[in-house]
């Protein structure tokens, strides 16, 4: 059996990546599960290089099959921040902080001006072949205040106004269906057969 290393340890990323790759035969594991990891620089000025960065040195170090997961949020009155540094906005990888400061960055701006897109990108691996990139992005608008409880990250600001609802309103399976990861992913089911056969 394959075992494919899930570039994270964010066990919300984890699971829908589990859900993925366990049918398709692959044994499934995470860094939260790997005991010596090498270091890795994420110095690209892309989501998608800092995921082939992230995939790739582990696939070297550790000779597996790696996929690795770069997201964050593109808000237009920003010029796209915070974009690649999502995680530490504030400072430090807090969610709470890092809304606390989305929302003052836009504080008094209309809800029309508020408009902001999810991007994923997705690096899957493998010792000697080309890596397989895959990318969904979803747009929204960030409300003034938090919404919902589910989810995680900037969720609770995340509206999508044809459902009336913020990515923390939805469950897990509707969140997928529109999700910029569950986008990437159904590109990924697309392309990976053919990838991995070749
Ligand atoms: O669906 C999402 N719903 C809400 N927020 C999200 C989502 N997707 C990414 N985000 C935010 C969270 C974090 O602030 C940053 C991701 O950063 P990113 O480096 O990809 O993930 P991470 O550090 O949580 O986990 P890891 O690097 O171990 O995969 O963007
Ligand atoms: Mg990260």
């Amino acid at each position: 059996m394959t075992t494919i290393l899930i570039a994270t340890k964010n066990e919300g990323k984890a699971k829908e990546f589990k859900a993925f790759f366990g049918p398709k035969g692959f044994k499934v594991k995470t860094l939260n599960e790997m005991d010596e990891l090498p270091d890795i620089i994420e110095n690209g000025k892309t989501f998608t290089e800092n995921a082939l960065i992230k995939a790739q040195t582990l696939t070297d170090k550790l000779k597996m099959t790696v996929l690795a997961d770069d997201s964050g949020l593109m808000v237009d009155a920003l010029d796209g921040a915070p974009g690649i540094f999502s995680a530490r906005y504030a400072g430090d990888h807090d969610d709470a902080a890092n809304n606390a400061k989305l929302l003052r960055e836009l504080k008094g701006l209309p809800l029309s001006k508020r408009t902001a897109t999810f991007h994923t990108s997705l690096a899957v691996t493998s010792v000697s072949k080309e890596p397989l990139i895959v990318a969904g992005n979803v747009k929204g608008l960030i409300l003034d205040k938090q919404r919902g409880a589910d989810g995680f990250g900037y969720d609770p600001l995340f509206y999508i106004p044809e459902l009336d609802k913020t990515f923390a309103e939805l469950t897990p399976i509707e969140k997928n269906k529109v999700s910029h990861r569950g986008k990437a992913v159904q590109v990924l089911s697309e392309n990976f057969d053919d990838w991995w056969e070749r």
